[in-house]
């Protein structure tokens, strides 16, 4: 193909492309008149498109970012952060008391506070620099580390957790929108998504909080509704039987429930969705 043709290609996709996100909602009110900062006192401006999915799924699961005990302090993990809308989401919703780490391979401008790490998380230093970065988060009244406090930092600290299994974890909800750029090849984008899945999924078992044996699930006493003690995970997928088998073997045993997601705000003709996986219980096979 001549490169005029590509060229020509490319300005009718862009102009539909744009023409697209000038009557996309979500884009108009993602920036308000133009200025990121701009926003309604009820309503900030928010960085991406993507942060109305994560509130319309926190809307739907109000204790998506972690059981609601009042005065609890969440730890998030925010995975293909940037430019940094679910952040600002979760530091919106958790009034900024909550402790969020936000990843990308990408730049992310700084949010208050939300810690930034910049890496490839397919990389297993990068994975463990975060692992460890979540436990000297700040402790919750939750959490079982009482014996790791804030004076055990530095080298004691750090060389207690270099191995790859955390006794119990202090995260509240690890969220992935990560995405590979698409290569146009079916199989290759589905096995590129499924390998950051995979590494969310390993991730956030070694980092959630897990729900006491016996009290995987419980009824709240004023409105009946289930709730999962243990901590929460949200995975963006793309549609795909490989995918309907990782969850059945990777999701479904290790939490209280998993739900999948298309939020209204994700558009009709992309095939990603999210898996909602509620109230971690913790390995299976030692059950
Ligand atoms: C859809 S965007 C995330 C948008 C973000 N949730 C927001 O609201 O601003 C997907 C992100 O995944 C990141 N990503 C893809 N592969 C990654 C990897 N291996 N490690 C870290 N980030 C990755 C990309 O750099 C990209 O910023």
């Amino acid at each position: 193909m001549r490169i005029t043709s590509l060229l020509l290609k490319s300005s009718s996709s862009s102009s539909r492309w744009i023409a697209r996100q000038s009557r996309d909602p979500y884009v108009k009110s993602r920036s308000g008149s133009g200025n990121s900062s701009s926003g309604s006192q009820n309503q900030p401006a928010y960085r991406s498109r993507s942060s109305f999915k994560l509130l319309s799924l926190a809307t739907k699961y109000p204790s998506l970012l972690g059981p609601t005990t009042a005065g609890d302090k969440k730890v998030i993990v925010d995975l293909g952060a940037a430019p940094g809308g679910w952040s600002q989401v979760v530091s919106h919703l958790t009034k900024g008391r909550g402790k969020v780490f936000a990843l990308d391979i990408l730049d992310i401008e700084p949010i208050p506070g939300v810690e930034v790490i910049k890496g490839d998380f397919l990389s297993e230093e990068v994975r463990e620099e975060l692992r460890i970065r979540t436990i000297h988060s700040k402790p919750t009244s939750q959490n079982q580390h009482e014996d790791h406090d804030k004076d055990k930092v530095g080298e004691e600290y750090t060389s207690t957790f270099t191995s790859t299994t955390t006794p119990q974890g202090m995260v509240d909800c690890v969220l992935s929108d990560m995405m590979a750029p698409m290569t146009g090849n079916k199989t290759r984008d589905i096995s590129l998504s499924l390998q950051l899945c995979a590494a969310a999924t390993v991730f956030a078992r070694d980092v959630l909080k897990q729900a006491p044996k016996g009290e995987e699930v419980r009824k709240e006493k004023e409105k009946g509704k289930k709730v999962w003690p243990g901590g929460n995970l949200v995975i963006k997928f793309f549609a795909h039987p490989d995918m309907d088998e990782f969850r059945s073997l990777e999701l479904d045993p290790w939490f209280g429930k998993v739900v999948v997601e298309k939020p209204k705000e994700s558009r009709s003709e992309s095939s990603e969705a999210y898996w909602v996986c509620l109230g971690y219980k913790g390995d299976p096979t030692l059950r």
